[in-house]
This record gives C-alpha cells, sequence and structure tokens, in this order.
C-alpha cells in the first residue's frame, strides 16, 4: 500500500487544474443504461471510483471506448454503448467497495424493467441506508423485494408509471436514482424536497440532452414527463466543487495565493463563504477561482446542510484549516453521524478538537506538527493532507487508497503549486 510523505511548511503559490466532477460523473455514467446509443462523457476525471463504475457497466452489457486525451493531460473521454442490457444484477463483490454502485437500479429497472442490486452497506462515515431510494421507485410505480441481502425492483408489464413523491429528508443519490428512473416512465413524475445539488443539474441536463422532459432544473421540486426512449448525447462532466473546495483549503492553511483553473464559483457558494468569513481572499471569472491568504485566519462557526448549504463533504478539509485560525470555531455535522474520524488523527498533529455528538469545537492553535496518521475516509484523508501541508516536519499519510476514489492525481497537482509531498510504497 502506498503512503504519502509532507515535509509542511511551504507556501503554495501557482495555478492548479481542477478536474471532472466525481459525485456528478457517478450519476452520469448509468445513464448510458438508458438508451441503446452512444452517450459519451467528457472530463471524465481519472479516479478509482470511475474505473470502478465502469467495470460494473461492463456487467450490463455496456461496452466502453476511451479516446482523446493523452496520458499527461487531466480527465478523459469515454463513449459508452449498451446495445442491450445483457445483465440486470449488480452483485455484491462491486457495490461493496463502492456504495454509488446502488445508482444503477433506477436505470436499470427503466430500460430492462428489473433490477437486482447488492444492498450497499454501511461505510466509515455512517450508517447510509437506501430506504428513500426504494421508496421513491415504489412511487413512481416499481415493486421492491429485499431477499439475501439484495434489492430487486420490479417494473409493472407496461414499464413504470410515474407518480408523486415527497422526500422526507432531502437525499443526493435518491433523488438521482428516482429521476433517472423517472424519465422513460408512462405518465409524469412530479419530486417534493428533492435534492438540488448541482450534480443533480448536471444529471437532468444530461438528460435532458438525450431528450428527457424536466421541469424545474435545480429547484427542489421537479416534474418529470416520461418519454417514449432517449437518444444518445455527448456531455461534458462539470468540475468537481468538493475537489475546488480542498485546494481553496489547502492554499489557504499555507497562507498561499493559488489559481483554481476551471472551479465555478457558482457552485461553491457557502464553501465562498465560509472562507471569506475565516479571512481568506477569495476572487473569481468565468474560467476560475483565486485563492489568496495573506492575513490572519479567523474562527468561524459552521454547520453543514443539503445544497445550498455548507456541503458535508467540506466539512473535513474546513476543519483542518480552522484548527490554524485564531481563537475557537464550533462545527456542527447534519448530514452524516460519523463523520469525524480525522478528529483523532488531526490530534496526532497536535490539533485541539473536541467532538460532543454532531459537534466539533476546534481551537486554534499556533502550530500543527507532522505526524504519522492515518486515512479513514476520503475527505478525511485530504483534511490530514491540508494539515500536514502547514504542518513542522514530516507527516506520513497511510492509507491514501480512499485520497485516489476522488482526487485525480493529488500529488502532481500540489506539485504544481509547490507543496513538498512525494508518494512511496508502504512498508
Ligand atoms: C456519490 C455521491 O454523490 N455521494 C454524495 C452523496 O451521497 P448519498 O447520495 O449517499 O447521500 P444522501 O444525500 O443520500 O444522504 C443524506 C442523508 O440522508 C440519509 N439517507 C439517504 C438515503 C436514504 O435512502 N435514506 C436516508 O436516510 C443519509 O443517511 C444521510 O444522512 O451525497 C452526500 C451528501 O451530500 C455526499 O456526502 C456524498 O459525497
Ligand atoms: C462521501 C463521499 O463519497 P461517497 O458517497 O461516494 O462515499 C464523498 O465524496 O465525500
Amino acid at each position: 500500500m502506498d503512503k504519502l510523505i509532507i515535509r509542511g511548511g511551504n507556501r503554495l503559490s501557482g495555478s492548479l487544474p481542477i478536474s471532472g466532477a466525481k459525485n456528478s460523473a457517478l450519476t452520469l455514467i448509468p445513464c448510458a443504461l438508458l438508451t441503446d446509443e452512444p452517450v459519451t462523457l467528457r472530463n471524465l476525471p481519472r479516479l478509482a471510483d470511475i474505473d470502478g463504475f465502469q467495470h460494473l457497466m461492463t456487467q450490463f452489457g455496456v461496452s466502453h471506448s476511451i479516446a482523446g486525451s493523452r496520458p499527461e493531460d487531466f480527465g478523459r473521454v469515454v463513449t459508452m454503448e449498451t446495445t442491450r442490457i445483457t445483465s440486470s444484477t449488480a452483485p455484491y463483490d462491486l457495490v461493496r467497495k463502492m456504495r454509488a454502485s446502488i445508482l444503477v437500479l433506477g436505470p436499470l429497472l427503466a430500460r430492462a424493467g428489473e433490477a437486482t442490486v447488492s444492498l450497499p452497506g454501511g461505510c466509515a462515515i455512517g450508517n447510509r441506508p437506501i430506504d428513500l431510494h426504494l421508496k421513491a421507485l415504489e412511487a413512481i410505480g416499481a415493486r421492491i423485494e429485499l431477499a439475501q441481502g439484495y434489492v430487486k425492483a420490479i417494473a409493472p408489464d407496461g414499464g413504470l408509471t410515474g407518480g408523486r413523491f415527497d422526500f422526507p429528508v432531502v437525499s443526493v443519490g435518491a433523488t438521482e436514482n428516482v429521476i433517472m428512473a423517472a424519465v422513460t416512465a408512462n405518465g409524469t413524475t412530479e419530486l417534493t424536497n428533492a435534492a438540488r445539488e448541482p450534480e443533480i443539474v448536471d444529471l437532468c441536463n444530461l438528460l435532458a440532452a438525450m431528450g428527457a422532459e424536466i421541469e424545474g432544473i435545480g429547484d427542489s421540486d421537479l416534474t418529470i414527463h416520461g418519454v417514449k426512449r432517449l437518444h444518445g448525447a455527448s456531455y461534458k462532466v462539470m468540475p468537481d466543487r468538493i475537489e475546488a473546495g480542498s485546494y481553496a483549503c489547502a492554499a489557504a492553511i499555507t497562507g498561499g495565493e493559488v489559481r483554481l483553473e476551471g472551479a465555478r464559483a457558482g457552485d461553491m457558494g457557502a464553501t465562498i463563504n465560509a472562507l471569506r468569513n475565516i479571512g481568506v481572499t477569495v476572487e473569481h471569472d468565468a474560467k476560475g477561482v483565486d485563492i489568496a491568504a495573506n492575513g490572519a485566519l479567523k474562527a468561524v462557526n459552521l454547520s453543514t446542510a443539503p445544497y445550498p448549504g455548507l456541503a458535508t463533504d467540506m466539512q473535513a478539509q474546513l476543519m483542518s484549516l480552522l484548527c490554524k485560525a485564531e481563537g475557537t470555531s464550533i462545527l456542527k455535522e447534519t448530514i452524516f453521524e460519523n463523520r469525524y474520524m480525522h478528529v483523532p488523527e488531526l490530534a496526532r498533529m497536535g490539533a485541539e478538537i473536541e467532538t460532543e455528538g454532531r459537534t466539533a469545537i476546534v481551537k486554534g492553535v499556533e502550530q500543527l506538527t507532522g505526524a504519522e496518521v492515518m486515512a479513514t475516509d476520503l475527505r478525511a484523508s485530504m483534511s490530514l493532507v491540508i494539515a500536514a501541508l502547514a504542518a513542522a516536519g514530516e507527516t506520513q499519510v497511510r492509507r491514501i487508497y480512499h485520497l485516489d476514489r476522488g482526487y485525480e492525481r493529488l500529488e502532481e497537482k500540489l506539485k504544481l503549486v509547490g507543496a513538498d509531498i512525494e508518494r512511496v510504497g508502504d512498508d
């Protein structure tokens, strides 16, 4: 297993490219199941999760061709073609490694009339049930059975009917699943309190490009008029707002000045507000976001919330930044019940953080120090990298396969802006 060695203290400066969004790509890829024509995704990030998802797609008869980008470029262009669905089963072995695999349920059900998908189980950040995915699919006509760790969804003989569903809790994945199932239903679907993350807008825009009829894109109330069939399309994956926010924290904690090339400020409102309140200068134009941290960092109170609130996927990285702020900050994690796995690891680096349930109290310290730490999940891992960049001495981050799920060529990008970071084989 590889590990990262980071020698902290370098002030980051320069420009680094932002990749296509992992969480968008993971819902755009299964859209290829909805049509027999080719679907091309451009700016697809090169990540372990994307490779894993494509492997899963081959299980259903999807063929892939990769074109267009040189090995040294970030991202790639992938064309998927699903002439016919050869299997509608997603086995445990493939699903357990990647929770987002559950997103094949809706499109498989829509196209093949049935789908059998292994229950994804919990993960390091929390329980993560899929009850809302199933209830929303039932509301548009699916029959759901659970047996031996698998969920089997069956459409009525004439296909899904459409229907109404009011989400009792905002769920990104459940919203995505039901949208993908509803676009070719026989009737109309009305969703209320749906998630409206930018990645859902990206999904709706691809589906619209494939011929879907969706009203209210970007809103929490969506109306989907089912169409007979979808056609192929070529679509560019949106920039990753969480990757961009992560590098913004990395720049800020080192007192640096970094341009995030290709980042879209419009998707990053809550993160940009948080950074500005912390004392970081954030400017932007149509082609990117500029981060500059010249003065002292200030303590703030932050709470995660569904979009347009502060993304839970930014909580750990902002916490690292606040470890170096003057004063005491209070963070509240409202989305996942166990998303403070980075706290004991940050404490190994000299951070002073106390947690009480879903609240973390972060007392800023003068100096973090390098240590051997363990990555526990994707964003927790990034928070350790951010802390390490500002720490005195050397930090070793182990179990970095978590980072490879969501950060395309992390150390290469950080080196571009002057970080002292290398990946070595673990002993
Ligand atoms: C691949 C992907 O896009 N992952 C993102 C997606 O995850 P994911 O789609 O899994 O997250 P959800 O938005 O569904 O989860 C939000 C909350 O709803 C609960 N819930 C969810 C579904 C359900 O059926 N029942 C239920 O109770 C969850 O436990 C959680 O407390 O959104 C999360 C919240 O922004 C992000 O942290 C993840 O990075
Ligand atoms: C929690 C995340 O991803 P996933 O839903 O794929 O686990 C994340 O991207 O921070």
